[in-house]
């Protein structure tokens, strides 16, 4: 059982690794859409494109076996950093981070 337990939490472990990696990608990503968005006076948000993302994230989290809802929260939830470090960027305070670090 023991043996059994400590595979399975080294899998976790780097299944939490390969989360934090691709979260600190996509925060470099909204980073430069942030940079954009303000040099272009474009609102933080983009409703319309978040409608688009649920809807695609809840599909996805369908055929692979997880709970829509916890999908539509996870996303909403990275969303809002997003927003947040947008809202940073265009006032002016670019360098201000968050989930992203430093
Ligand atoms: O695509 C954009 O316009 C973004 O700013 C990125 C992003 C996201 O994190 O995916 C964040 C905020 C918007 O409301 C929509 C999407």
């Amino acid at each position: 059982m023991r043996a059994e337990l400590a595979r399975l939490r080294d899998s976790i472990d780097n299944i939490d690794a390969a989360v934090v990696h691709m979260l600190a990608e996509r925060f470099k990503c909204t980073q430069q859409v942030g940079h954009l968005k303000a040099a272009h006076q474009l609102p933080p948000a983009d409703p319309s494109r978040e409608a688009q993302q649920i809807a695609r994230l809840r599909r996805l989290a369908e055929n692979a076996k997880l709970d829509p809802a916890f999908a539509e929260k996870l996303l909403n939830f990275i969303i809002a950093e997003v927003i947040r470090h947008h809202e940073s960027i265009a006032d002016g305070a670019g360098q201000a981070t968050g989930a992203t670090g430093e």
